[in-house]
């Protein structure tokens, strides 16, 4: 290839990249993969200038936007950072802020690099009234329903000298607890699972439907301040104040004074930085002084006055010993490595994931290969790669088995699916196992005094073979039973063993598990595809089992939020013989097959995440009336006058003490007028 079609090649791929990641939220190859690229560009186009293309990717902000939300521009462009992940660069860089300031000192803000999605904020009077996307740093998305759903950004800022208009920046993100449990309801569920937190954030910030957004609780960190005429001399000024102002900022910046600082910090939150609730790939360098900044400038793309170092993923390199296959509640066979163990950001990793046997055929690896483990966002590290240069005759290829390792069922693949299952739903013991965990949990029967072994024990000692078993247990069956665990790996020995107080708490919360509401023994039953969500929509729709188990495929689709999958697996669910006896004996011991609980009609999304409450008497509304009202428009209705409400309506003959506790806290308080017209807006 000569340089121009090499520019070329190269100017395409990294435009198919920004746009997987930008529109469809899914990274093609790395990060650093990525900069290495655009580096090589670049550094192409500066050798020869005439072969860079008009749409080439180094001049540009990434992004771009979509004809699904209002586009809106920016009244400060919104541009990128350059970016280094070394050393030596990131000290070129001071030498040039040097030069730049003509010797004058200064000084850095270090700030961590979180991994998620700028956002724009708009406040108007106090009042938060527009989110925007970066975009392609002209114009974005006017996502401002969902960034709404966002509980820590405050829908009203109070403080002295708030300027009346002024917006701030900050990156949204999906805190790792929360991508975490959304992955394990995915996993419960069969769906596929969601590749990292970034990728995650940006999806949902793009979703239509604001209250699906506000289930993923989605979070903020805010970074930059900006006003017209400007109300702050310095960074470390805006950030102490928007602190002050109840706008969520980071703990975790530091001001330093020098280079040497600056690298202090940089290698204290390689590591540290695993500790924080998020994901984060760097740390941001930022010049402090607003005259410094000005001074310094920016480039079509980046500012001048800040760079971003970025870590390289921490990979380590270890032998792979033997590979476990670990099998779900729905089947599925995961393959984990088994790792001689290394030491990989603070924590020593034993074990890595592999995922399926497409990831096993996709690294090419083999039993005994020296592999690379690298840390990512996520908890579980990953296998990224062999080294080739270690593999010798002791290298045997992995047999990816054919039989269930647990119950000797030849396992299946369902076309278009990646795992293998073991079809044998009802007799293979991690199944079982899965399946009673499953219906235990606090969502469902909430019988968690179960847990920790003591399922494991009951079913080894043949006392329940379906969880409709529990209802039938006694003291007499209980009482004395043990088991001693030994673990393989550090042969150490546990005991279970089921004492009188153990026994009394397991029979009050089975016993108890019998008023949990329909919707929590729906879910609980363990229909593939049927979460807790889907399993709320079902209650609202069918009211009870019966009802629901009559329904056809048709009435079924026809369900908000309900498709093809899920009917189909609800309909076969039914169909099942054992599955009707399971059921039936649900029934007699007395479980909640209907529900009491009248839906509230859904009517629209004006509300979603705000808080309400009221006070006084209406015109339009009785109490119960407003009550649905508000939760009918997403809002909800809280019980007392706290830091987290929003608005408190005050009718006729309002109760003093809620007004005047609602005026010290500073809460919204608005007429019956008005929250009609928010209603509408
Ligand atoms: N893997 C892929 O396919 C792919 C494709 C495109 C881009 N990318 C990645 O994205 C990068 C480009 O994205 P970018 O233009 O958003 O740049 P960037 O993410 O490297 O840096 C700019 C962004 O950092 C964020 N940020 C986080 N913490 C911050 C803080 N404390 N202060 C200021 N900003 C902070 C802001 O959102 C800002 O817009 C690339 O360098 C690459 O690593 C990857
Ligand atoms: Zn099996």
């Amino acid at each position: 290839m000569n340089p121009q079609e090499q520019i070329a090649e190269l100017t395409d791929r990294l435009n198919f990249y920004n746009y997987q990641y930008y529109q469809n939220s899914s990274s093609e190859v790395d990060d650093f993969t990525f900069d290495k690229l655009l580096e090589e560009l670049s550094a192409l186009e500066r050798q020869y200038p005439e072969w860079a293309r008009p749409d080439s990717p180094t001049h540009r902000v990434g992004g771009t936007i979509s004809k699904e939300f209002a586009t809106v521009y920016h009244r400060f462009p919104m541009l990128s950072l350059g970016n280094t992940y070394s050393e030596a660069e990131l000290a070129e860089f001071d030498v040039r802020v040097q030069k730049g300031l003509n010797g004058a000192s200064y000084e850095y803000i270090c700030e961590l690099k979180f991994d998620g999605v700028a956002l724009s904020l708009t406040y108007e009077n106090g009042i938060l009234t527009r989110g925007v996307t970066r975009g392609d740093g002209v114009r974005g998305d006017d996502i401002t329903a969902n960034v709404r759903t966002i509980r820590t950004l405050p829908l009203k800022v109070n403080g002295s000298n708030v300027p009346p208009l002024f917006e701030v920046r900050g990156e949204g993100f999906l805190p790792l607890a929360e991508f975490e449990r959304i992955n394990r309801e995915r996993e419960d569920i069969g769906e596929p699972l969601l590749a990292n937190p970034r990728n995650a954030a940006s999806g949902t910030f793009k979703q239509q439907d604001s209250g699906a957004v506000a289930k993923r609780r989605l979070d903020c960190y805010l970074y930059s301040f900006l006003s017209e005429p400007e109300i702050f001399q310095t960074h470390e000024e805006s950030l102490l104040v928007m602190k002050k102002w109840g706008l969520n900022v980071s703990p975790t910046w530091r001001k330093c004074g020098s280079f040497q600082e600056v690298m202090a910090f940089i290698n204290e939150w390689e590591t540290r930085r695993f500790e924080l609730p998020l994901a984060t790939d760097g740390i941001v360098i930022k010049i402090n002084r607003y005259d410094q900044q000005r001074e310094l400038g920016y480039t079509a793309k980046s500012p001048r006055w800040a760079i971003a170092f970025k870590y390289k993923a921490l990979a380590a390199s270890t032998v792979l010993n033997s590979v476990s296959y670990q099998v779900g509640r729905t089947g599925a066979v995961t393959p984990v490595a088994n790792l001689t163990p290394v030491l990989l950001a603070g924590t020593v990793v034993k074990r890595a994931s592999l995922h399926n046997s497409n990831e096993i055929q996709r690294l090419g690896v083999m039993l005994n290969d020296t592999v690379f483990v690298e840390k990512g966002g996520e908890i579980i590290p990953k296998i990224t790669g062999v080294d080739l240069s270690k593999r010798t005759d002791a290298s045997k290829p992995i047999d990816y088995p054919s039989l269930c390792p647990a119950c000797q069922t030849p396992l299946i693949r369902k076309e278009g699916e990646a795992h293998f299952y073991c079809p044998n739903e009802k007799g293979c013991p991690p199944q079982l196992q899965a399946r009673f965990e499953h219906f235990i949990q606090r969502r469902a029967m909430n019988i968690e005094s179960l847990g920790e072994g003591k399922i494991e024990l009951l079913i080894d000692r043949g006392l329940v073979h379906s969880p409709a078993d529990l209802y039938e247990l006694t003291v007499e069956k209980l009482l004395g039973l043990e088991k001693v665990y030994k673990d393989v790996e550090t042969g150490k020995t546990r005991v279970v063993s089921l004492r009188e107080k153990s026994v009394e708490n397991i029979l009050t919360a089975i016993d108890r598990s019998k008023t949990q509401p329909f919707s929590n023994v729906l879910f609980a039953l363990g229909i593939r595809y049927v979460g807790n969500t889907i399993a709320e929509k079902l209650t609202d729709y069918f009211g009870n089992i019966d009802a629901l188990r009559a329904a056809s495929y048709e009435t079924l689709v026809s369900v908000p939020e309900v498709g093809d999958r899920i009917a189909q697996s609800v309909v076969a669910w039914f169909a099942d013989s054992d599955n009707q006896v399971f059921i039936e004996r649900l029934r007699l011991a007395g479980l909640q097959l209907v529900t009491d609980r009248v839906a509230v009609e859904k009517k629209g999304e004006t509300l979603v995440g705000k808080t309400f409450l009221y006070t006084g008497t209406f015109v339009n509304f009785s109490r119960e009336e407003l009550e649905n009202e508000i939760e009918a428009h997403g809002g909800k209705v809280l019980s007392g006058i706290s830091k987290k409400l929003n608005y408190l309506i005050v009718g006729e003959n309002p109760g003093p003490s809620k007004v005047e506790k609602a005026t010290k806290m500073a809460v919204t308080m608005i007429g019956e007028d008005e929250f009609l017209a928010m209603l509408s807006s």
